[in-house]
């Protein structure tokens, strides 16, 4: 079984405005919310591509209410954690000439309810994936996710890290099947400016030095690169397309992996589906569906570089 672990969930509310001025009072034209949260967007995509899987998570006050009954719809099965007080966050994606986005801190867990989630990982059997993806509430350790994978030590469990800082450093000794930093975060990773191809596979290897199996460094409309287990270097081109609404192509990205990889452990097909999903996900409204997937897929060329 697939699962995946939100400690953090949102509703995403993507506000269009024409001309965005900082410091002035914008008005947008068009508003939409999406539940959000990096695992349950991973979950969503992988139960498009026909891969049933299991979401955790914590939820909070009326838009945890919403976030759970807007999720109930798209197929894969809930087991969430609901907190006794606070509210589930908004985050803000605004949609200009850039793309600007303030997420939020997210509602205090407790000992009592981490502790709910954290048991229901004993169900958890060799053989099994799981993802941690996402930012964690400021009233949690940054080592938590290293907590859980310390937990699941002795059980062979492919874990996958979507995360930023300290929260994925901190995990890299555990030898995380899986990271998938962005440019820009691989860049506050190492707090140094990336300029180039041969500069962010330079760094992709030190993070494969660190203890990550895997490490797929997703470029946006310039591709991604992934310096893969037997230490090939894939580049992987993106899909010429509309971008419309990029908000959860990296989690897309990390589904599309993990799809790609399960149906004959290649890394070419992995990263051809992850790109695929990615892209499909970028020239939609909302996450990516099946359809788009398929022809954004006939798009994309893989090559091995190294
Ligand atoms: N504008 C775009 N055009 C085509 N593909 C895109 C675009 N934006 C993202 N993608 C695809 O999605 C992947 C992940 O996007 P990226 O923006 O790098 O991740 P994140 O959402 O984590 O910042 C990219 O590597 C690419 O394959
Ligand atoms: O947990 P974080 O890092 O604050 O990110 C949460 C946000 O990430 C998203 O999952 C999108 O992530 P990506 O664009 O990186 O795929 C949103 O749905 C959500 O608002």
């Amino acid at each position: 079984m697939i699962y995946t672990i939100t400690f953090n969930p949102s509703l995403d509310y993507v506000m269009k405005v024409k001309d965005f001025e900082e410091g002035k009072t914008n008005r947008s034209y068009q508003e939409t919310i999406y539940p959000g949260g990096k695992g349950f967007n991973v979950s969503t995509i992988l139960q498009c591509l026909g891969l049933e899987n299991t979401a955790l998570g914590f939820i909070a006050g009326f838009t945890g209410k919403e976030i759970e009954d807007q999720l109930k719809k798209r197929g894969f099965n809930l087991d969430l954690c609901v907190l006794d007080e606070g509210i589930s966050r908004i985050n803000v994606k605004m949609k200009s000439t850039k793309e600007t986005e303030i997420n939020g801190n997210g509602p205090n867990i407790n000992n009592i309810k981490l502790d709910e989630l954290l048991s229901k990982l004993d169900y958890l059997n060799n053989g099994d994936i799981l993802i941690l993806a996402g930012s964690i509430p400021s009233s949690l350790p940054d080592n938590i996710y290293e907590t859980i994978m310390k937990r699941l030590i002795l059980k062979k469990i492919k874990v996958i890290v979507d995360a930023t800082g300290e929260l994925l450093l901190n995990v890299l000794s555990y030898r995380p099947f899986l990271i998938k930093p962005n440019h820009h975060e691989l860049e506050e990773l190492f707090k140094t400016k990336i300029n180039n191809q041969e500069e962010i596979i330079f760094y992709a290897k030190k993070l494969k030095e660190q203890g990550a199996i895997n490490v797929l460094i997703s470029l946006g409309k310039d591709g991604a690169l992934l310096i893969s287990e037997d230490n090939h270097v894939y580049f992987c081109n993106s899909a010429k397309g509309e971008l419309i609404n990029s908000v959860g192509s990296g989690d897309s990205m990390v589904a599309g992996f993990i799809a790609g990889y399960l149906k004959n452990k290649s890394y070419q097909e992995a990263i051809h589906l992850g790109s695929a999903c990615g892209g499909a996900t970028a020239f939609s409204d909302d996450l990516a569906k099946k359809e788009m997937i398929d022809k954004v897929y006939q798009q994309i060329n893989v090559e091995v570089i190294e």
